[in-house]
C-alpha cells in the first residue's frame, strides 16, 4: 500500500484502567498521513469546525511536548488539559508520522477522547500490533525485533526482560542475516557455475561450497538443540509429585503464599493440576501441584493421577514429596517410598530432580539420618513450619538458572556487566522460528547429500541451497512474509 493511501491510526498505547481505577497518565498514540491534521483539529479551538485542513503554525516542533487543551472535534468541549507531541516521518517508531497525547489516566477521560479521535473520518483504531507491523514495514525493525517488542511487553522476570531487550535490539535477527548471507555466498558460486559452465571456473562447483554449508549446517543443529531461550520465554515447569497425603498442596501454597491448592487430612485431596507461575530470582518459573500417585477405584482420582503423571514427565524439573513420618510421629521409611514413587515415573533426572522429605516437624528429636539416600538428591523440611523452604528456593533458583544456562547469581541486583549469556550467540526463542530453521536444516541436508558424490549437478544443489536461505529470510522478514504477518502480529496488544 502506498503511504498516503494509509489510514491513520490510533489507539490507547498504556494499560487500560482496571475497575480499581486507572494510572496516573494514559498515552494514546496516532501514526500515519494525517496525524498532524489529527494534532491541530484536537487541541485548536474551532480548526475541525471550519472544515480547513490544518495549518502548519499550530504544530508543536517535533519531540517537544507543549501542554494543550484535548478537545472535542464535534463541539470544542474540553475533555482533558495534556500533553501533545508529535514525531516526523520517518524519524519515528512507525516511519509516520506520530502523535502522542499524554492525558490523565481515567477511564472517563480516556473513553471521551478515544470518542473524539474517532468522529475524525481520517482516524480508524489500530489492529493489534499495527502500529509495531507499520515499523516493521517501514524497516524500523525485522521481524525477530518485532516479535522482541511483543516479548519486552510481556516480560514477567529480569531474565525475559533482558532476552527480549537483546531480541528488539536486533541480536537474533543480525544472527540469522548472517547465516542466510553466508547462503546466499554458497548460491552465488554454484549459479555461476550454472551460468558459465565452460569457462575456467575449478572444477567440481557444489564440492567447493561444502565446508560453508557443513559449517552452517552444524551451527544451525547447535542452535536447534538448545532450549533455553524457549523455556526463558515460556518459563521453567516444576512438578510437585508424590503419594497421597504428602503435603504437596501444602508446599506449593507456601512457595506461592496464598491458597491455591485445597489442603486436607484427606488423601486423594488434589485432583486437578494447579499451575502457580512466580519469579524465582528473576526467572520465570510455573510450579504444578498434582493429584497424589496411587491406584484408585475412582475414576476421577484415576484421571486425576494420569494427569500427574502427564505433568511430571513434561516437567523440566520434578519435586518428589513424602513424609518423614506418619500423623503419630513415628519415622517413615522415606527412602523406600522415594524409590518407589521414582520407579513408577517415567521420568527422573537425578542431574535436576529432588526428593523433598515433608513434614520433619513430627520427627520431633528424631533425626532422620543425612540427606542424600542412595544416589538420590533430598532436602528435609517442614511444608506446616516453614524449616527448610528458604533453603529449597535458593536451590531451586539455582537449578533453575542452569538450566537456563546462566550462572547462579545472574539476575542479582548488580549483575556482571555482561553475563556469559550476553556473550554468547542469542538463542532460540520461538515456535515460529524454530520451525523455519528447521525447514532451513532440512534443505541444507540435501543439498550436502546431493553435493557428496561429486557428480550432483550445480542446479539440484542450487535449488536447495536457496530453499533454506529462504527459510532464514521468513524467520526475519526478509523475503515473502506478507502470509505471515496477520498471524505473527495479531498476538500482539493493542497499542503497540
Ligand atoms: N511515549 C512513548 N514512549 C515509548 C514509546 C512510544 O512510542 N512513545 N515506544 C514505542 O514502542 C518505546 C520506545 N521506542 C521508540 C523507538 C523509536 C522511536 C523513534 O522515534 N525512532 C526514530 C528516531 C530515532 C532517534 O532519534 O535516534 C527512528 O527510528 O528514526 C521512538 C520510540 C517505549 N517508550
Ligand atoms: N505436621 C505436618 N503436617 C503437614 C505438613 N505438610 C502437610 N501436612 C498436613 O498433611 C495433610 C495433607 O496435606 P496436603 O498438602 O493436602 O497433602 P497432599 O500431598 O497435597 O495430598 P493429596 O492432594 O491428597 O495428594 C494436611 O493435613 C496437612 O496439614 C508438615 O510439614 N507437617
Ligand atoms: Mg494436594
Amino acid at each position: 500500500m502506498t503511504d498516503a493511501a494509509r489510514n491513520t491510526i490510533y489507539a490507547l498505547a498504556s494499560a487500560l484502567p482496571t475497575r480499581s481505577g486507572g494510572a496516573g497518565v494514559a498515552v494514546i498514540r496516532l501514526s500515519g498521513p494525517r496525524a498532524c491534521d489529527a494534532l491541530v483539529f484536537l487541541t485548536e479551538p474551532g480548526a475541525f469546525a471550519r472544515g480547513g485542513s490544518a495549518r502548519d503554525p499550530a504544530l508543536p516542533e517535533p519531540r517537544r511536548p507543549v501542554l494543550r487543551p484535548f478537545l472535542d472535534p464535534a463541539n470544542g468541549e474540553v475533555i482533558d488539559r495534556g500533553l501533545a507531541m508529535r514525531f516526523a516521518a520517518p524519524r519515528s517508531y512507525t516511519g509516520e508520522d506520530v502523535v502522542e497525547f499524554h492525558l490523565h489516566g481515567g477511564r472517563a477521560v480516556i473513553d471521551a477522547a478515544l470518542a473524539a479521535i474517532a468522529r475524525l473520518p481520517f482516524c480508524r483504531l489500530a489492529e493489534p500490533g499495527e502500529f509495531t507491523r507499520r515499523a516493521f514495514e517501514h524497516g524500523k525493525l525485522d521481524l525477530t525485533a518485532a516479535e522482541g517488542v511483543a516479548d519486552l511487553v510481556g516480560a514477567e522476570t529480569a531474565a525475559q526482560r533482558r532476552q527480549a531487550l537483546r531480541q528488539v535490539d536486533g541480536a537474533l535477527g543480525r544472527l540469522y542475516e548472517a547465516w542466510r548471507a553466508s547462503l546466499l555466498r554458497a548460491l552465488a558460486h554454484l549459479e555461476a557455475d550454472i551460468d558459465f559452465p565452460d569457462e575456467d571456473l575449478p572444477q567440481g562447483v557444489a564440492e567447493a561450497v561444502r565446508p560453508e554449508l557443513a559449517g552452517l549446517r552444524s551451527a544451525i543443529a547447535g542452535h536447534l538443540a538448545d532450549r533455553r531461550g524457549e523455556r526463558l520465554r515460556d518459563g521453567v515447569s516444576i512438578a510437585i509429585v508424590g503419594p497421597p497425603n504428602a503435603g504437596k498442596s501444602s508446599l506449593l501454597n507456601l512457595i506461592a503464599q496464598r491458597d491455591a491448592a485445597i489442603v486436607s487430612t484427606v488423601a486423594g485431596t488434589t485432583r486437578d493440576v494447579i499451575d502457580v507461575h512466580l519469579d524465582l530470582d528473576g526467572y520465570p518459573v510455573t510450579i504444578a501441584d498434582t493429584a497424589g500417585l496411587r491406584r484408585s477405584h475412582d475414576p476421577i482420582e484415576q484421571e486425576g493421577v494420569r494427569r500427574a503423571r502427564a505433568r511430571a514427565e513434561t516437567a523440566d524439573l520434578r519435586l518428589l514429596v513424602v513424609p518423614a513420618a506418619d500423623d503419630d510421629g513415628q519415622a517413615l521409611d522415606w527412602p523406600a517410598l522415594a524409590h518407589d514413587a521414582i520407579a513408577a515415573l517415567s521420568t527422573w533426572s537425578p542431574d535436576t530432580d529432588l526428593v523433598i522429605v515433608n513434614k520433619a516437624d513430627l520427627l520431633g528429636a528424631a533425626d532422620p539420618g543425612p540427606e542424600g539416600h542412595h544416589g538420590i538428591a533430598s532436602m528435609r523440611l517442614s511444608a506446616r513450619t516453614g524449616a527448610g523452604v528458604p533453603e529449597l528456593l535458593g536451590r531451586l533458583g539455582a537449578t533453575v538458572a542452569t538450566l537456563l544456562g546462566d550462572a547462579p547469581g545472574a539476575n542479582d541486583p548488580a549483575p556482571l556487566a555482561a553475563s556469559d549469556n550476553m556473550l554468547a550467540p542469542p538463542p532460540l526463542t520461538r515456535a515460529r522460528h524454530r520451525e523455519a530453521l528447521a525447514d532451513c536444516l532440512a534443505a541444507l541436508d540435501r543439498a550436502l547429500a546431493a553435493s557428496a558424490d561429486g557428480v550432483a549437478p550445480a542446479e539440484l544443489v542450487a535449488e536447495d541451497v536457496r530453499l533454506a536461505a529462504r527459510a532464514l529470510g521468513r524467520i526475519t522478514g526478509r523475503v515473502g512474509v506478507e502470509d505471515l504477518l496477520d498471524v505473527i502480529f495479531r498476538d500482539f496488544c493493542i497499542g503497540k
